[in-house]
């Protein structure tokens, strides 16, 4: 696997994060080595979609990447029938996806779309996965695709929801941000590498409260919605139709 040094050196012009052709290279190794739980939360998304993917139904994953949650969502799907759309709007990402859900043999179909997740119109769902995705998008639009999932989930349908979280209390949420960048230190990240990054994701990646999160799944819709999953300030939620 190829390892992440995106940030090793000192950048002069740091300028925002992308998922590029450079991040796409890297992504399993950096994505694992920065998200405390990554791997558990893939092994769930495998398990959910086993309890909840319905026949005749279609399963989507938004901001895919290089398809980690889709392939473990069709791994452990049963029923007969199903379809699997994964969404992603970096070009080399979707491009990478496509070629690891091709390597393995699969009954189930799996199409990899280029596209902006505020352009796709979700229908017959079963399961929706926003793994880590969510984050990137402007606060402002965050609504409106939650709506859109809701509107094309079934009745009883899954939306799993991933985040990196900001906390109300500022010495519990300084805490748990300095505990991430331990978790980073631990992993073989640099100093150096965990403040560049930092810098760089600034002002793309705004994070909301769990409390927000919450509140704005239960305002779409969502009749229950539970937090399934923390460690540190990165967790994953359930909210189901
Ligand atoms: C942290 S990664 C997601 C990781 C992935 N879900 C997984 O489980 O391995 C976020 C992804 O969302 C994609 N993305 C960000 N904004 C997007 C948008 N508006 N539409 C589609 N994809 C988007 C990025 O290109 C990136 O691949
Ligand atoms: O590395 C960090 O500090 C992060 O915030 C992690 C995070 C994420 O949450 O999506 C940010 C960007 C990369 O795609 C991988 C992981």
């Amino acid at each position: 696997m190829n390892k992440d040094t995106i940030f090793s050196a000192p950048i002069e012009k740091l300028g925002d994060f992308t998922f590029d052709e450079n991040v796409a290279e890297v992504f399993p190794d950096m994505i694992q080595r920065s998200v405390p739980g990554y791997s558990n939360i893939i092994t769930a998304i495998g398990m959910l979609a086993e309890r909840f993917v319905t026949p005749n139904s279609q399963v989507y994953d938004l901001g895919c990447s290089r398809g980690a949650a889709t392939l473990s969502a069709r791994r452990n799907i049963k029923q007969a029938n199903v379809k699997i759309i994964g969404v992603d709007n970096s070009q080399p990402m979707a491009e990478r996806a496509r070629q690891h859900l091709n390597a393995y043999h699969s009954e189930i179909p799996v199409e990899i779309l280029c596209d902006d997740i505020r352009n796709i119109r979700i229908e017959n769902a079963s399961m929706v996965i926003l793994n880590f995705t969510l984050q990137f998008l402007p606060p402002e639009d965050r609504q409106a695709v939650l709506e859109n999932i809701y509107r094309g989930l079934n009745p009883g349908g899954l939306l799993v929801l991933s985040e990196k979280f900001r906390f109300e209390d500022e010495t519990t949420n300084n805490l748990l941000i300095d505990l991430h960048h331990t978790f980073k230190r631990a992993n073989g990240y640099s100093e150096l590498e965990v403040s560049q990054k930092r810098a760089a994701l600034e002002n793309v990646m705004r994070i909301d409260s769990l409390n927000t999160h919450k509140v704005r799944l239960k305002n779409v819709g969502f009749s229950h919605v539970e937090l399934w999953f923390q460690c540190f300030n990165f967790g994953s939620m359930i909210a189901l139709k």
